[in-house]
């Protein structure tokens, strides 16, 4: 969606810019738990498969604005391609995540930014705001190094680069605010009236199942 204006009709409440916000990789990377830890502060060792999309949303303050973040998590197991995809439309920036310990994931990004790239259908693919996330830097068994990480990042037009982890709250809210910071100014707010549908900014934390 281009960015728009979030906030209770007639209520006076302030407005808060709604940013749609992708989360792509493997299966297994970490997208959930990062969302999680984002949203909530919370980790779960267990965390199951995602089927099709959930989204949670979190309001944040950028550059003394308002922005409510509506994090988009999808499944990242191939079965579930059909399921995923047709959310990605309206999108303003996008995570691509993979795992640190786990090398196909790492050559699964062009894939997966392909695939958004195509489904999301995006007015200017060269310049839309990707962030690439290298999570679970807590596990030794590393298999990405970082300049192969950051190298790819240069190769796809200079991408931001983090490295995370969602279990031990490294740098996830950088990443994210990394992505909204990005999006360009030009595309918001529009003034959409949000009024007659569920307020996503006080139903913050709420999971959201689209399927
Ligand atoms: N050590 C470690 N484990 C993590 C981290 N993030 C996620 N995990 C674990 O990795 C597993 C997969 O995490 P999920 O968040 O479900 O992964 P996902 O990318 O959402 O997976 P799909 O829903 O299948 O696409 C779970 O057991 C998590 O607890 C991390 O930063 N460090």
């Amino acid at each position: 969606m281009a960015a728009a204006a979030l906030g209770a009709a007639g209520s006076g409440a302030a407005k808060s810019v709604l940013l749609k916000v992708v989360i792509l990789g493997d299966g297994g990377v970490g997208k959930s738990s990062l969302m999680n830890r984002f949203v909530n502060n919370e980790f779960d060792a267990q965390s199951f498969h995602t089927i099709g999309v959930e989204f949670l949303n979190k309001v944040v303050a950028l550059n003394n604005e308002s922005y409510t973040l509506q994090i988009w998590d999808t499944a990242g197991q191939e079965r579930f391609k059909s399921l995923r995809t047709p959310f990605y439309r309206g999108a303003d920036c996008c995570l691509l995540v993979f795992g640190i310990d786990d090398e196909q994931s790492f050559r699964n990004l062009t894939m997966w930014k392909k695939e958004f790239l195509y489904y999301a259908d995006v007015a200017d693919p060269e310049h839309f705001p990707f962030v690439v996330v290298g999570n679970k830097i807590d596990v030794r068994a590393r298999q990405v190094r970082s300049e192969d990480a950051e190298a790819w990042c240069k190769a796809n037009g200079g991408l931001a680069y983090f490295e995370t982890s969602a279990k031990e709250a490294i740098k996830v809210e950088q990443a994210f605010l990394a992505a909204a910071q990005q999006v360009p100014k030009s595309d918001g707010p529009v003034a959409t009236d949000y009024s007659n549908s569920v307020n996503l900014a006080e139903t913050p934390g709420k999971r959201t199942c689209c399927l």
